[in-house]
């Protein structure tokens, strides 16, 4: 089953046809969408329960991040993602209120509405091609099909990425990089996770390991004293290297649970940041092999193609296992996680959907889609 159809419970274009030749358009109204959710939420709280003890005590760790009802995280997605569905419904149904007939210029002005919408030169070109051929192979003809065989597709595209959008999660100590230029939301990404992994009873140490920007540190431990945990400082301008040495000893001989690393991102200095970073990354496998277990890309959604080329720089500086999409509330070009994931195979891992200290969501791809696709739909 493709995530279209298990996002709006719906057949696929080609069985709907077959069904509903005889009528001229298609039946998909909001009323519909509207009952498929709620069945699905009423699956999801049935399962909860049934959970025995003994899969409780596996160390499963990533099914037990959630922690907030499903229908509030769903809200939060819808509401963050309002005005990136917006400028996206907005654009596309120009689009369709111009559409004549399907014709060369109606896929190359399809391929014009995708770029403009973030979703970048090389995804909107393959989806095009996909879309042609989509088209003709299932006779689409009417403003309806054409509509719903666009959103079939990108939906279907995006569920296929086939990227494990879960944090790598340790039994014992978990060590989790976060890299990103200046004011991506880095700083604000560990204090929410903090808070978080602080709710779910783990022991969460903090590093702050940019000690070249004045203030970042204060910050940081602004943040440490909110989620009401601990975190080792350096002093101004000393080597980062010596406060991630630190932070890895205590959280080891003190047997903490997650250890989230603050790192300064200077793009303008890439040699110095690369080989900062690679310091770091053998310190901290002196003591742990396997770790990091993560290194997170802080993007700043607003950036728009922006955030491309930073991730593309910073995968070329280091590994990176995922991404944090930050600011998605703030954006109307939260389409980009298409094209990061479709680009780059990073996966998104972490969304901002806020500024407040519970406005972080793990990725979750049918509220995302459901988010995006919300004013077309
Ligand atoms: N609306 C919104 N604002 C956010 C989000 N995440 C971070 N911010 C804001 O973005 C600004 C910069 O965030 P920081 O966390 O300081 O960014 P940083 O990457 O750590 O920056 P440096 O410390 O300079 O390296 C702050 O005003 C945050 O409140 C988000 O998801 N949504």
């Amino acid at each position: 089953m493709g995530l279209f159809d298990k996002i709006f419970g719906k057949k696929k274009m080609a069985e709907t046809i077959a069904e509903n030749i005889e009528a001229d358009v298609f039946s998909f109204d909001l009323s519909d969408l509207a009952e498929t959710s709620e069945s699905e939420r009423e699956i999801v709280t049935v399962v909860e329960p049934e959970i025995s003890v003994e899969q409780v005590a596996e160390p499963e760790i990533q099914s037990v991040i959630q922690s907030e009802p499903e229908t509030q995280i769903e809200e939060k997605y819808e509401k963050s993602l309002k005005k990136t569905s917006k400028s996206f419904g907005a654009r596309f149904n120009e689009f369709l209120a111009n559409f004549r007939s399907v014709d060369e210029e109606f896929f190359e002005d399809l391929e014009d509405t995708l770029i403009m919408s973030d979703v970048g030169v090389d995804v909107a070109t393959q989806l095009t091609d996909d879309l042609r051929r989509e088209v003709k192979l299932q006779k689409a003809k009417s403003q309806d099909d054409v509509k719903r065989v666009i959103i079939e597709k990108m939906v279907d595209n995006f569920g296929e990425s086939g990227l494990d959008t879960s944090l790598n999660l340790q039994e014992n100590l978990t060590v989790m990089m976060f890299v990103g230029v200046n004011g991506v939301g880095k700083t604000t990404t560990i204090g929410k996770l903090a808070n978080r992994f602080r709710n779910e009873g783990k022991k969460v140490l903090l590093a702050a390991a940019d000690t070249f920007r004045a203030g970042a540190t204060d910050q940081l431990v602004e943040w440490a004293h909110r989620s009401d945990v601990e975190i080792v400082v350096g002093k101004e301008k000393s080597d980062p290297a010596s406060v991630v040495f630190d932070a890895v000893k205590k959280a080891k001989t003190e047997s903490y649970d997650i250890l989230l690393i603050d790192t300064a991102g200077r793009l303008q200095n890439k040699e110095n940041l690369m080989k900062e970073l690679e310091k770091m990354g053998k310190i901290i496998k002196r003591e742990i092999p396997d770790a990091p277990h993560e290194t997170l890309l802080a993007l700043d959604a607003t950036t728009g193609q922006n955030a491309i080329s930073q991730a593309k720089e910073f995968s070329n500086v280091t590994p990176l296992t995922g991404i944090v999409l930050t600011k998605l509330d703030g954006s109307a070009k939260g389409g980009i996680i298409l094209t990061i994931q479709q680009i780059l195979q990073i996966p998104v891992k972490l969304v901002g959907l806020g500024e407040g200290i519970n406005d972080l969501e793990t990725f979750n791809e049918e509220l995302f889609v459901k988010g995006l696709f919300q004013d077309l739909i």
